[in-house]
């Protein structure tokens, strides 16, 4: 079709060339998409999936800022159009192994469901980059596919699970995840055209857990307690039993292991699954196998090799895919776009507390004449109460549900109603300016703002 009088037809506009790759069964194709290009892919023929979650056949799905593969069981043709940074196709996968490790979840969340006892509590382990999201993320869809309703929790706070990074959230999963953007979408999260999830969030907002702060352990009983009380009341959740994702940084020792034996035992994990690491997976072996939990029950260490398209991310990919997490929570996607508004108040509107550096304030407690002795001292390593200052400037601050004056304990372990951005602090006539998502108001709530990450620059469109 021409546009009258602009000499335009639609041959002038960009077109991506497509090409058409033949998969053979049991092999992936593995791509890699920069920030602002995008790819688009088509299922022809066949069946295919992408982290457990199954294209449908001539949909067009489109990528953008992603690391991925599409694998076939029984063999596909696909469409792509767009350019990607690495494209090939791998004959060799672990995937056998991931499918026999659902297949064994399913034999006891059969058995659960004979004998009303819980399903299978999985907490996945493993080095940096092993690929434990995106196998936690298969599971699940694997798991939604049989018909099971998992809950899949997020310990890590770099990932930031059916939330922003920065958080900790767990959310039970009843219908089929979102290829093109993973976990899909939730409230807190912006929206979808697949059915709205309500997660449970909590606020850490630090990158890496400290297992000598006062936060992150805390924060992962307030879930495990909302998780396993999920599980008793709902049987069908029950049955299906839990999912639990880690940080990197605690499979490398020490502290690590302490939060790690702080997992187990507060989400009494029955099956703990290592990633990619023989050392570590020696080390689990050693420590928990066979462990008793509860009556007649024990845990089973089993090992999993890494996936050879499981690749390590740059920092400056991490950064731009963090920010393009918070832009969708703000702004919606092209699906569904929201215009959110700033607005302004009054510093007197705010109670405000910052997340500690735990890893020097933490040292710093420990150094002679620094312990913390008394219960000001201790309050101290939990938040810190500040007023707005310029340093504030494109914060991210958790909004909570607990009042301004309640204490720093009740404050922590309060779950979070949205997040905001400051993106204006005016010293002078004492005013804010804030970025809320769409819907939240900014109730006289407690506000914690996080010391992570603190390289977003300013979101406002
Ligand atoms: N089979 C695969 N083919 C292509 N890319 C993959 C494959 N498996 C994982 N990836 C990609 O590799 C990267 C690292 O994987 P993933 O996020 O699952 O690792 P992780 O262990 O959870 O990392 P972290 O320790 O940072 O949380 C991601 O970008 C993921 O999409």
């Amino acid at each position: 079709m021409s546009l009258p009088g602009l000499q335009l037809s639609a041959s002038d506009e960009p077109v991506l060339s497509a090409v058409v790759h033949h998969l053979t069964e049991g092999s992936e194709w593995r791509f890699e998409v920069a920030f602002g290009s995008t790819v688009e892919i088509k299922l022809l023929s066949g069946n295919a999936e992408l982290f457990g979650t199954e294209l449908a056949q001539k949909q067009t799905y489109s990528f953008s800022g992603t690391k991925a593969a599409i694998y076939t069981w029984h063999g596909c043709t696909i469409e792509v159009a767009g350019e990607c940074q690495v494209e090939y196709l791998a004959e060799e996968t672990p995937m056998i192994s991931y499918a026999n490790l659902h297949f064994a979840l399913e034999r006891k969340r059969d058995e659960a469901v004979s004998t009303g006892q819980d399903g299978p509590r999985v907490l996945v382990l493993g080095p940096e980059d092993a690929g434990k999201t995106s196998l936690v993320k298969l599971l699940t869809a694997y798991a939604t596919r049989s018909g099971r309703q998992p809950v899949t929790v997020n310990l890590d706070p770099k990932e930031g699970i059916l939330s922003v990074p920065g958080s900790l959230s767990a959310v039970t999963f009843s219908s089929i995840l979102d290829v093109e953007e993973g976990w899909g979408s939730s409230p807190v999260n912006g929206p979808s055209p697949i059915p709205v999830m309500l997660p449970l969030v909590y606020y850490y907002g630090q990158a890496n857990p400290d297992s000598g702060d006062r936060i992150y352990k805390p924060i992962v009983t307030r879930l495990a307690v909302a998780v396993l009380s999920k599980l008793q009341d709902d049987r069908h959740v029950g049955s299906s039993g839990c999912l639990i994702d880690t940080p990197g940084a605690i499979s490398q020792g020490k502290g690590g292991y302490d939060i790690i034996q702080h997992i187990v035992s507060e989400f009494s994990v029955n099956v703990l699954v290592v990633v990619g690491s023989e050392r570590l997976y020696s080390d689990m072996l050693r420590r928990f196998n066979g462990q008793p939990i509860g009556i007649g029950e024990t845990t089973t260490v089993i090992k999993l090799d890494r996936s050879g398209g499981s690749v390590d991310r740059d920092e400056d990919f991490l950064r731009r895919s963090r920010k393009a997490q918070f832009l969708r929570y703000f702004y919606g996607d092209p699906k569904m776009e929201l215009h959110p508004r700033t607005t302004e108040c009054d510093f007197s509107h705010v109670t405000i507390y910052r997340v500690p550096n735990t890893t020097s304030d933490f040292l710093a407690s420990l150094l002679p004449g620094g312990e913390a002795e008394d219960d000001a001292a201790t309050q101290r390593l939990i938040y810190e109460k500040v007023v707005p200052s310029p340093q504030m400037q494109n914060g991210i601050l958790a909004v909570v549900q607990a009042d301004g004056n309640d204490t720093p304990e009740h404050i922590r372990d309060a779950s979070v109603i949205g997040f905001v951005q400051i993106t204006e602090v005016d010293e002078k006539r004492k005013k804010l300016r804030i970025l809320p998502p769409i819907g939240l108001q900014l109730p006289r709530r407690a506000l914690i703002w996080g010391s992570w990450p603190s390289d977003l620059g300013e979101l406002v469109r």
